[in-house]
């Protein structure tokens, strides 16, 4: 089977910037994989490349098996960028029927406006939609076409939890029916909510690609925080550490683990509190330690 998006040894600069650096990623049809990175990782960059709006400087993309700047490859591609100009004297219905005019058998505008809770602005211009209607507007019309390869450059940023579960279930929906999907995300929970596979990239470097489960067993730490002005986040266990003033707070494995080696210790600690890290905390921790072979040593 010819797979939907084939990266290889792809490296883009700007300027002095390497946005990305030696990329490699092969997304077979039919896959939901969710990028996560920090601002500035070389998300939307890779997206560029993909969906033909950039050339890499090195490496090669393919699109279904075809350089994605020729036209004919992007034929089966829909795109929400991370910012879309809408034309702001258009109604929601018109932009939905002109870009619907470009596709040989568009999703019918009265379905697609349905799908995405947007049946009731059909008649509304765009201008005059809040954020998160924008938002829903530009996803909807990534999938007109009827797309088999969806790139979804940060969909939901800026919008609240019932917008935003509501495009999730329209990407799942997408999803179930057999698109692949390519969707830049900040936050693992978005990610955690779709993707099937996730690749994390960092600085342009694609520091972990793995299964959903795979990567949440990675992130899968607690929070140790104490105040105290000895060397507690020097023991057994610690996996990073930060210092506010003299409160040290650790991210370990097994915090019960850790506790018992602390006390141990004899190290002086106060004010001890244990809790779950938050995603983004353990997200930060992947960027921050690549992956851990089997025998427990860094890359
Ligand atoms: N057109 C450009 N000109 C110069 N530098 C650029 C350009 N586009 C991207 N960059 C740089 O390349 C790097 C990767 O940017 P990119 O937008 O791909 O990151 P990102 O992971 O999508 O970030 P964000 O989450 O903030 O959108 C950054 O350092 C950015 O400043």
């Amino acid at each position: 089977m010819t797979s939907a998006v084939t990266v290889t040894g792809v490296t883009r600069r700007f300027g002095p910037v390497v946005a990305l650096d030696d990329v490699s990623l092969e997304v077979p049809a039919g896959q939901l994989v969710g990028v996560l990175g920090p601002n500035g990782a070389g998300k939307s960059t890779l997206l560029s490349l993909v969906s033909g709006r950039r050339r890499p400087d090195a490496g090669t993309v393919l699109l279904e098996g075809r350089d994605p700047r020729d036209p004919v490859a992007r034929q089966g591609l829909g795109l929400t960028p991370q910012e879309t100009g809408l034309p702001p004297t258009l109604r929601v219905g018109e932009v939905v029927d002109f870009v619907g005019a470009h596709f040989a058998d568009p999703v019918p505008t009265a379905s697609l406006l349905a799908d995405f809770d947007l049946a009731d602005l059909a008649r509304r211009q765009t201008g005059s939609l809040s954020g998160g209607q924008k938002r829903r507007l530009a996803v909807a019309l990534a999938l007109v076409g009827r797309p088999r390869v969806l790139l979804l450059d940060e969909p939901t940023t800026g919008l609240d939890v019932d917008a935003r579960h509501a495009l999730w279930d329209a990407v799942r929906g997408y999803h179930r029916s057999g698109g692949t999907v390519l969707l830049t995300s900040h936050y693992l929970e978005e990610v955690q909510a779709l993707a099937e596979r996730v690749v994390v990239i960092d600085r342009g470097v694609v520091v972990g690609d793995d299964s959903l489960a795979g990567i949440l067993a990675r992130v899968d730490v607690q929070r140790v925080t104490m105040t105290s002005d000895d060397d507690v986040d020097e023991l057994d266990g610690v996996v990073s550490a930060e210092r506010d003033g003299d409160r040290r707070t650790v991210l370990t494995r097994d915090a019960d683990a850790y506790v018992r080696t602390l006390v141990r210790s004899g190290l002086r600690f106060h004010g001890l509190e244990v809790r779950g890290a938050t995603l983004e905390e353990a997200f930060a921790h992947v960027v921050a330690a690549p992956a851990t072979t089997p025998e427990g040593t860094r890359r």
